[in-house]
């Protein structure tokens, strides 16, 4: 890694755009909700909605189709298991992309 790791103050780790862009692939998905960043690669099998739903969203903000499909709370709680952290400070004046502008997997 050549950036240095960046944190908040109180830990919760930052991530940029452009390293959740590249979590989007057959070995790791990452999505965005709310700015802060989920790693669901272990949750594609199981998730009720099912797996493609969440690798088309991979890389991206993923906000809008999670709310709009008003998942429960169970399933927040969930999501809430998977953060491995926030969207950096400098990335929410970045443009997020959404799914129709997708990109094709490599
Ligand atoms: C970490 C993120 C997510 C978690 C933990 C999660 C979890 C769940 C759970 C537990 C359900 C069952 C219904 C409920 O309890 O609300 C569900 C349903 C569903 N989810 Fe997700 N979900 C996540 C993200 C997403 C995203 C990003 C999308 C859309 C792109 C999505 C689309 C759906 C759909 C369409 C269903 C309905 C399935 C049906 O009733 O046939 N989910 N999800």
């Amino acid at each position: 890694m050549s950036e240095k790791e960046e944190k908040s103050p109180d830990g919760v780790k930052y991530f940029r755009l452009s390293e959740i862009e590249a979590q989007n692939s057959f070995k790791s998905t990452w999505i965005i909700i709310h700015n802060k960043v989920y790693n669901v690669t272990k949750f594609l099998d199981e998730h009720p909605g099912g797996e493609e739903v969440l690798r088309e969203q991979a890389g991206g903000n993923a906000t809008e189709s999670f709310e709009d499909v008003g998942h429960s709370t169970d399933a927040r709680e969930m999501a809430s298991s998977m953060v491995i952290g926030e969207l950096h400070p400098v990335s929410l004046r970045e443009p997020l992309r959404s799914s129709m502008t997708h990109l094709p997997r490599t």
